[in-house]
């Protein structure tokens, strides 16, 4: 499996990202606008902040789920048992935000959902006539006024060697939403499921952006976007001993866009939550 390192300011990236996009799920970009510095900068505060007990005066809320997810409720992956290895906190326009770091991740928030419309325009853009004619509106349409975009900040711990056996810090997952975009990480362990049924490193130089499709953008193309399976590896060796921060931004339709005969994006995104019940939260 290969995955191309598109530079975002070449004439053909859109083709060229989105021809990754289709064969992969996933698609890598250099050269992208958002700042190398404001995604440092988040990573240093939010790991500070993670590390001090102000974390727990926001826990998350069962409905809303904004706030603090502590290891102990965080995330069972679909068809797993053990919990991932991670904290994190979910941010929203309109959720909770801890008081103890600065607004960079809330302008991190606005850099990013802009970027990642103009990604889902290339999408839209380089989707075939039947593809696109498939799509209920504009793919761009279907973000527009919605406050369902999430920025999840994520920590997974150094491991302490008393985990439990089979817990990862990411189980092998679909993202559920329309587009995910991730910087680069502190630390590698980010895979993704080839054709060839193997694991693959995603580059993880830092700097690049990486770029997955979702689950309901998957379903509203008919399967020509691919939401492929990814997970984050557990640590050997001097690794074990560092965090690891990563800071997805997960893409979400408003809840009335119909993603296809089958699904509103309501109706869809209640039966995934409806799957992780009593397991998730
Ligand atoms: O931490 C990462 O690199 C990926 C996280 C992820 O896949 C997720 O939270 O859905
Ligand atoms: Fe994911």
């Amino acid at each position: 499996m290969h995955l191309p390192v598109v530079d975002f300011t070449s004439p053909t990236a859109p083709q060229e990202f989105c021809k990754s996009l289709h064969e992969t799920g996933f698609g890598v970009l250099k050269n992208h606008p958002l700042s190398q510095e404001l995604v440092e900068s988040i990573y240093a505060e939010w790991l500070g902040f993670f590390k001090t007990e102000a974390k727990a005066k926001y826990p998350n809320d069962p409905v809303k789920h904004d706030g603090y997810f502590s290891p102990s409720v965080s995330e069972t992956a679909k068809n797993f048992t053990k919990k991932d290895l991670k904290e994190f906190f979910h941010i929203y326009p309109w959720g909770r935000y801890p008081a103890e770091v600065s607004d960079a991740a809330q302008r991190y928030y606005a850099e990013g959902a802009n970027l990642a419309a103009t990604l889902l325009n290339w999408v839209e853009e380089n989707s075939p006539p039947e593809v696109k004619a498939r799509y209920s509106m504009p793919l761009p349409a279907m973000i527009e006024g919605s406050d369902h975009t999430l920025l999840r900040v994520l920590h997974y711990p150094p491991l302490r060697g008393d985990e439990e056996p089979g817990a990862v810090r990411a189980a092998a997952h679909g993202d559920i939403n329309l587009l995910t975009i991730l910087p680069a990480a502190t630390e590698p362990g980010l895979q993704v499921l080839g054709k060839d049924q193997a694991w693959h490193d995603v580059p993880c130089d830092f700097g690049l952006l990486i770029v997955n499709i979702g689950d309901m953008l998957a379903e509203a193309s008919g399967g020509y976007y691919p939401s492929t399976v990814h997970r984050v590896l557990n640590p050997t060796g001097e690794g074990a001993t560092k965090s690891r921060i990563s800071l997805p931004l997960f893409l979400h339709p408003r809840r009335e866009v119909v993603l296809s005969e089958r699904y509103t994006v309501e109706k869809y995104f209640n039966e995934r939550m409806e799957e992780l019940r009593g397991k998730k939260y």
